[in-house]
């Protein structure tokens, strides 16, 4: 025997009930049912407002009783065979005059209790399974109406009356133990011991099948619904949900008590005490396999099954010296609480008793305090207790599993994904159970906190990084091409997923919470798009709350990378290839390794020094493993080495400074790169990095560019006043090829002296090889004496640069080959 149970948005239509009629006799082939069912989707609801409209006197509630009853003679007309509808339409015609005099009757003499309420509410039930049971016979199907207040019996209660289960299960037995058709049962009603109907509260239909299922001990209980089962998280909060597939009958319940729609909380008792599995189903997709909720769950589960919410708390504190030590003092609180009426949703107590802390729902808040206040009055005006503090506008999240009581970590987990996307907590809960972790955040934090939680939770499955890219030149434009060619593989092999939120050149920027696509910049920037600004880029960007959002800096812009501290503080991680911050003051430089710590933010820059080579993770990595450097030499400019290892005294000089800017090797203005800032910058980052303390002016640089060159106004200009100094370039050349040498621009720190500058090599010299772009960094450190350690390759261009800043970004997002987390 399997009991199933339909719900309004399975019988909201014609076609919906073709579907229940469909799986009803899928079912039937293989087994005895019961089926019970909710009123059609929606009407009950109608019939709370139409008894509320007459009892205020309106007429409104006639028409909305007419528009009910044509919808239920409509489905009739369509699903009852022609000779069979008039016995049905005149027996559904006597139900609604019964309606209509009860609500006639409230509308005169303006008087509204519970009873009448509830037997009001009462009538959706009794039209859908009335109708339910003839359709099916109409297939052919053995089907009979089964009126629940003959099964049920309830207190008095009405609205949500308690069920007095050994009658009830004596009934259920008695009328439906021998029934060999399929009984088609109004769900939530219920009657009285003296035959009043009552409801046994929203959602109520799951627990009158459950009541069914246990009196008869049933095998299964299958609710039938509009959604494929129960998910990690409300699906209308969390995009990225999945659905779950077993859970435990404790689980559903922590998930159902806080908030999440999943099964009316009542529903599970009478299935547990009898091990009766609950299975959810999609009504519209009968074959997909929805959730099982059953004795245990998922075995050996470690982790986090569901989040769910309640979106609305306000949170109470009593702090004060006076309840340290003074037993009793939870109790004076809560009876207190209890007799105002009061239900808490959780409550925290720090073991230094100096603070209660609890949640309650935001309609109880005034009469809590007022309680609370009138009864301790006499400890607050002796200060005793401080004034008692009601903050409203919070927000209760509920993590939920049965395996958290066996997984060590799950709450570094939670805590640490919420502190990096610098969401703040406001309580904490944890029930000795460990089956649940609660915490109170602030309400305008509450999909940020979801969705945090979710990728944290469920990052195997699934994690979106959201992505607000400044500039869209060279290096900005093959970082997009490359999140193109990535994007598939990414999801595919580590379940990351991509999405471009923000957008900015230095003239417009674009924000859009669903992601946009990777293609197509900058051309179409330009089209509704908004005037840039930082602040307002940050602050929309910020508006989205996001979780695991980050920017990224691909400018040359002094301006943007002053504005570093404002998108730490913030919460955005930040990736940059631009050298700007890191090369201005020590004191910025210290201040924002600070601020990221600070604000639990990641800021990574590998790309500052040596393009995509690992150079600063390998020097930062050998810093914090217990190494000293002693000395950096290096070829630290990719155009400067491409110059050099190209330039022949044949093609004029300024003919391959300009290819290295056609190449993408140069900064934006290849001057940067010939008077010798470029590779300053490199290099004190390089030392700031191994802990050397060190300014611009610390530094010797020698400039390449001749006087009027630098005055040019513009790079065309600055290429034909290079060209008048090719000759000298060439003598240059010339003298140090007599000697057998190659020119190099050098970068070296020792001893507290950092120079830049062009030197004479031989062809004995380390850096002699060098070809192309190559950059060639050589650490000499305690522990590599004799040999330093040495990075080399390609130091410049679009292509590794993208990808270095890309490789930045997947450390930040835990990609496991790239991180240096555990996760
Ligand atoms: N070319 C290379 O091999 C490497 C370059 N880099 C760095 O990459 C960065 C970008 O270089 P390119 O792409 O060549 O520069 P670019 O000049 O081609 O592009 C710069 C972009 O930044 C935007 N921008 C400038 N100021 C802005 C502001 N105030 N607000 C918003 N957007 C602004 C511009 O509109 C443009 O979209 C530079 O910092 C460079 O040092 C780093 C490593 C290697
Ligand atoms: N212009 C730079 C690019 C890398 O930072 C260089 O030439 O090395
Ligand atoms: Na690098």
């Amino acid at each position: 025997m399997r009991i199933l149970k339909f719900g309004g948005s399975s019988v909201g239509s014609e076609e919906a009930i073709k579907q229940v009629i469909q799986i009803i006799s899928r079912k039937l082939e293989n087994d005895r049912i019961h089926v019970v069912v909710s009123a059609f989707g929606g009407v009950t609801h109608l019939l709370e407002e139409m008894v509320e409209e007459a009892y205020a006197g309106e007429e409104a509630y006639r028409t909305k009783l007419k528009e009910v009853e044509e919808r239920h003679i409509e489905v009739v007309r369509k699903l009852i065979k022609v000779k069979q509808q008039s016995h049905v339409l005149t027996q559904l015609k006597v139900l609604f005059n019964e309606l209509e005099d009860v609500l006639h009757g409230v509308s005169l003499t303006r008087e509204l209790t519970e009873r009448t309420r509830d037997f009001v509410l009462g009538f959706g039930e009794r039209f859908s399974a009335f109708i339910l049971s003839h359709a099916l016979q109409s297939e052919g199907i053995e089907a009979e109406y089964i009126d629940a207040r003959e099964l049920i019996t309830t207190d008095n209660r009405f609205g949500n009356a308690r069920v007095r289960t050994s009658d009830t299960y004596a009934a259920i037995q008695n009328k439906l133990g021998a029934l060999d058709s399929v009984a088609i049962i109004t769900g939530f009603i219920a009657s009285t011991e003296t035959g009043e109907t009552t409801t046994l509260g929203r959602g109520g239909s799951d627990y009158t099948a459950s009541l069914i299922a246990a009196a008869l001990k049933a095998e299964a209980i299958e609710i039938w619904t509009d959604v494929t089962g129960i998910m990690t998280a409300d699906p209308r909060k969390v995009s990225d949900h999945l659905p779950i597939k077993e859970l435990s009958y404790e689980e559903a319940m922590e998930l159902s008590h806080f908030g999440a729609n999943v099964i009316y909380p009542p529903t599970i008792h009478p299935a547990m005490a009898d091990s009766i599995p609950i299975y959810i189903k999609n009504t519209f997709e009968p074959d997909a396999a929805g959730t099982i909720i059953s004795k245990d769950g998922k075995k050996d589960s470690t982790n986090v099954q569901g989040i769910s919410s309640i979106d609305e708390v306000t949170l109470i504190t009593l702090e004060g010296s006076g309840m340290v030590g003074v037993s009793g003092f939870a109790a004076r609180i809560f009876s207190v609480l209890a007799d105002a009426g009061v239900n808490i949703i959780m409550i925290t107590q720090a073991s230094s008793e100096h603070t209660v802390c609890f949640a309650v729902l935001p309609h109880q808040a005034n009469r809590a305090m007022d309680a609370l206040n009138d009864n301790f009055s006499r400890e607050i005006a002796e200060g005793i207790i401080d004034e008692i503090i009601a903050e409203k506008d919070c927000s209760v999240v509920a993590v939920v599993g049965e395996g958290m009581k066996r997984t060590p970590g799950i709450s570094g987990r939670l805590f640490r994904s919420l502190g990096r996307n610098g969401i703040n907590v406001r309580a904490i809960a944890q029930g000795s159970s460990e089956r649940n972790i609660s915490v109170v955040v602030k309400e305008k934090d509450l999909s940020k906190t979801l969705n945090t939680i979710h990728d944290a939770f469920f990052l195997s499955k699934l994690k979106s990084v959201n992505l607000f890219l400044i500039g869209i030149g060279l290096i900005g434009s093959k970082l997009l091409e490359l999140f193109e060619k990535q994007t598939e593989l990414l999801f595919e092999k580590h379940n990351i997923k991509l999405k471009l939120c923000g957008i900015a050149n230095s003239r417009h920027f674009k924000i859009n919470a669903e992601g946009m696509p990777f293609t197509g910049w900058p051309d179409h920037l330009e089209e509704n798009a908004k005037p840039m600004s930082l602040d307002q880029f940050l602050k929309e960007a910020d508006q989205l709350n996001l979780p695991n959002s980050l920017f990224i800096d691909c400018t040359a812009s002094q301006e943007v990378s002053d504005f570093y501290p404002e998108v730490m503080k913030a919460n955005f991680s930040l990736v940059t290839a631009n050298k700007k911050a890191n090369s201005g003051s020590l004191k910025r430089y210290e201040e924002l390794q600070e601020l990221a710590l600070e604000h639990n933010v990641m800021y990574l820059y590998e790309t500052n020094v040596g393009a995509g080579l690992p150079v600063v993770k390998t020097l930062k990595e050998q810093v914090l493993a217990g190494d000293t450097i002693t000395k950096i030499e290096g070829v630290l400019s990719g155009t400067l080495s491409y110059i050099f290892n190209t330039y022949d005294g044949a093609t004029p000089f300024s003919e391959v400074v300009r290819t290295a800017l056609e190449k993408g090797y140069t900064e934006p203005d290849p001057r940067e790169d010939l008077n010798g800032r470029d590779v300053a910058r490199k290099l004190i980052i390089l030392a700031r990095e191994a802990g050397i303390e060190i300014e611009m002016d610390d530094l010797s640089v020698e400039n390449l560019v001749p006087e009027p060159a630098m005055q040019a106004n513009s790079i065309d200009q600055f290429f034909d006043e290079l060209a008048q100094f090719d000759d000298e370039f060439k003598k240059r050349y010339d003298q140090a090829a007599s000697r057998g040498n190659k020119l190099c621009y050098i970068a070296s720190y020792q001893d507290g002296k950092a120079n830049v500058g062009l030197q004479e090599i031989g062809g004995q010299h380390p850096f002699n090889g060098l070809s192309g772009s190559d950059n060639i960094f050589a650490f000499h450190t305690k522990h590599y004496q004799d040999t330093p350690l040495v990075v080399k390759g390609p130091g410049a261009g679009a292509e590794v640069t993208a990808s270095g800043i890309l490789a930045d970004i997947l450390r930040i997002s835990n990609v496991p080959a790239f991180s240096n987390e555990i996760v």
